[in-house]
């Protein structure tokens, strides 16, 4: 299966009640965990790599490379998408593109919502002849965000249909309440607005900060329009203790997939409860029926 964009895969998503999750890839045995995972659940999938960590995994044509020689080996055969999380340019959104990414996120949450309005546009322009899904961001998701800690401001629903409208997005990251990272306490969503969001602009809804929210709320954001929920402290946590674990077990291991191995095996059962979660398991043949 090749790499595909996210714009049908959500709108079938929305349509059907249910969300496709976003992973973030930390490494190569992230990335392999997430495929094996949404393989095994015959689940469609959205791999992404943050632009804060981009250069870290080895830029752009390494990150697409990796996915597709990855897809290509492994015999995924489940609809798989590789996003950019949190562009920071027009022009780091325009080089995902070029290496190869199927889907971009220009994030320009932080920029005046006319500003906002005009990256997201140049972006849509350069992405939609090249099939390339384009998500955009209004309001500030609590926690850390691009390398700054932060605090809520919840999206606002009249700049959420401009955005929308001007500037012809496929999805649309409305912060309400949700927090990147730890929660402290039960996360408060703001649910009168999504409705009222969702009803107004119909396009779906990307849930940010998707760790470490009830499953009854989970099911509220689908119902109210999320087609997209992004995950990734939940994996993190999962990978860092299950090293933890082999460490504290031996003190003498050294060889890294003897380490690393029951990282990633942890990894995969975290993503499997997650695409059972959000109701995506076997829904990559119904797509292929749709
Ligand atoms: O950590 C990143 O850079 C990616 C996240 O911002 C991702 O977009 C996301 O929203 C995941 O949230 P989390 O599950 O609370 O880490
Ligand atoms: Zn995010």
């Amino acid at each position: 299966m090749t790499l595909v964009s996210m714009k049908d895969l959500l709108r079938k998503a929305k349509e059907g009640n249910y969300a496709v999750g976003q992973y973030n890839i930390n490494n190569l045995e992230f990335a392999q965990a997430f495929l094996q995972a949404a393989e095994e659940e015959q689940a469609p999938i959205i791999l992404a790599a943050s632009d804060r960590l981009v250069d870290y995994l080895g830029g752009f044509k390494t990150i697409a490379a990796m996915v597709r020689s990855l897809v290509e080996e492994m015999s995924i055969t489940v609809p798989v998408v590789l996003h950019l999380d949190h562009g920071m340019s027009v022009e780091r959104c325009q080089k995902a593109i070029d290496a190869g990414f199927t889907s971009v996120m220009i994030d320009g949450s932080h920029h005046s919502i006319d500003e906002n309005i005009a990256m997201t546009k140049q972006v849509v322009d350069y992405a939609r002849p090249r099939g390339v899904s384009v998500e955009a961001e209004v309001g500030t998701v609590g926690g850390m965000e691009d390398g700054l800690v932060g605090g809520i401001k919840y999206a606002d629903p009249n700049e959420c249909l401009r955005i929308v409208k001007e500037a012809g997005i496929d999805a649309l990251a409305a912060a309400l309440g949700s927090v990147h990272g730890p929660y402290q306490g039960e996360p408060q969503l703001g649910f009168d607005e999504m409705k009222q969001i969702s009803e107004l602009t119909n396009v779906p809804l990307v849930l940010h900060g998707g760790s470490g929210i009830p499953d009854y709320q989970i099911q509220k954001a689908i119902e109210l329009g999320h087609a997209k929920i992004n995950v990734n402290t939940e994996n993190i946590q999962a990978w860092a203790q299950a090293v933890r674990e082999v460490l504290v077990a031996d003190e003498k291991v050294y060889e890294p997939r003897a380490i690393i191995t029951p990282a990633r095996e942890a990894i995969v059962a975290a993503v499997k409860g997650k695409i059972r979660e959000f109701k995506t398991s076997h829904k990559a043949k119904e797509d292929a029926l749709a």
